[in-house]
């Protein structure tokens, strides 16, 4: 069986390679990266460590990989043959990959009639839809239908924690020993792909969100309260009591919005957010707070871990969030010159001022009471 993924950096080997070399397939990673790639080809194999106290090593094999922008034909033709597509290259890029899926795929309408599903691993809600509607605007409307036929492009929630890192051997990849991979069952072509470790459900929205607006809603509370405390790494900032009770304050808000919105158990939720904190204090982890706070503009954007939850809370309890708003308030002063979305925002806040700008990244009209929640902290 063969497997083409999208992105052969830290999720796409340290999660999505693993579990698809378990479950039998061969996987064709294909990246800009060209020193990965050689790598790749060359060795044909890599290890992935679980950074636990009893670390152990699973030696991934059958993979290869395409340069795609040296060698685009060959990702085309590895698409026409594919039994399954996945994608692990960051929500901002998907529109990037979508021209070579869409050839791929018009390819493989000429030589088969197999169905065929992709599925974006990427923190965002919708992250497979989206890329459909990219792929498909490179299409011609008789190609379009046809695709829509055989094509499948299961929306999907991925969770592990994979933080940067830089190894003698530049495949090796430690990983925490947690995982959870879910697909909507419903968008699914053809027979679902048997990959343990995938849960399939029926509708993806109620766990994307719980995963997006807990794991790195916490995360990213951490990330830009501890940076702008001066912390480097989540371990650290996680030693810090004043930040555990934000985290903690910031979850509460966060799980009232969740619970409201989709009945969870409240206990179980409790346990749920419990399991999290205890993964973000994993001291076999360095995880640097500049990956996790990465892309400031895309985290403050309406439907992500900060505003959609901010405002789901105002609008199911009638009240301001308070540890929320403090996040976003520091997250608007998040500054790091080598993150070119820092860069940008901390050029937007300079030019339009902190509430213009929180405006037009958040979407929030002006005079929502979050707008006003966020300012106060700002200025009090
Ligand atoms: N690292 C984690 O803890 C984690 C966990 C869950 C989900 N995710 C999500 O997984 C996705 C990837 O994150 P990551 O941490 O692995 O990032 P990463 O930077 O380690 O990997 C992204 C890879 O995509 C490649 N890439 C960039 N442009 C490309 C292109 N045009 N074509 C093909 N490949 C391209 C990069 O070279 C890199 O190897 C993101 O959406 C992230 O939110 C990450
Ligand atoms: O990948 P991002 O930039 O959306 O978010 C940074 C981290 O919060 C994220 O990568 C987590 O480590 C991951 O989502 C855990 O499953």
């Amino acid at each position: 069986m063969q497997a083409v993924h999208f992105g052969a950096g830290n999720i796409g080997r340290g999660f999505i390679g693993a579990l698809l070399y378990q479950a039998g397939y061969h996987t064709t990673f294909v990246d800009v990266n060209d020193a990965v790639i050689r790598e790749l080809n060359d060795r044909g194999q890599y290890d992935v460590v679980l950074a636990a106290e009893h670390s152990e090593t699973l030696t991934v094999k059958n993979v290869s990989g395409i340069n795609s922008v040296t060698n685009p034909d060959d990702v085309v033709a590895a698409i026409a043959g594919a039994d399954v597509i996945t994608t692990a290259v960051g929500p901002n890029i998907l529109p990037a990959i979508s021209e070579l899926i869409a050839k791929g795929l018009r390819e493989r309408l000429e030589t088969s009639e197999q169905p065929l599903n992709i599925m974006a691993c990427e923190n965002m809600v919708g992250g497979s839809t989206v890329l459909r509607e990219n792929v498909l605007g490179h299409l011609s409307e008789s190609d379009q239908k046809a695709c829509a036929d055989l094509f499948g492009f299961p929306d999907a929630a991925v969770d592990r924690i994979v933080p940067n890192q830089t190894n003698a051997d530049m495949l090796q990849v430690s990983v925490e020993p947690y995982y959870e991979w879910v697909v909507e069952q419903t968008a699914i072509k053809g027979v679902k792909p048997s990959i343990d470790g995938i849960t399939y459900v029926d509708d993806l929205k109620p766990y994307i969100e719980r995963k997006l607006f807990t794991v790195n809603t916490g995360h990213a509370v951490t990330a830009y309260i501890g940076h702008s405390m001066g912390y480097a790494t989540i371990y650290e900032a996680m030693q810090d009591e004043a930040i555990q009770a934000t985290i903690e304050g910031a979850l509460q808000e966060s799980g009232e919005a969740l619970i409201r919105t989709y009945g969870f158990d409240r206990e179980a939720h409790q346990d749920y957010i419990e399991k999290i904190i205890k993964r973000f204090m994993n001291p076999h982890i360095s995880d640097e707070v500049t990956r996790v706070g990465r892309g400031p503009i895309r985290k403050l954007g309406p439907g992500d871990r900060l505003i959609r939850p901010a405002s789901l809370y105002i609008d199911l309890t009638g009240e301001a969030p308070v540890y929320l708003a403090k996040t976003i308030a520091t997250a608007l002063s998040y500054r790091n010159e080598d993150d070119e979305e820092a860069v940008k925002l901390q050029e937007m806040v300079a030019e339009q001022g902190y509430e213009k700008a929180l405006q037009s990244i958040s979407g929030l009209e002006a005079g929502h009471p979050l707008i006003d929640a966020v300012m106060n902290e700002i200025e009090p």
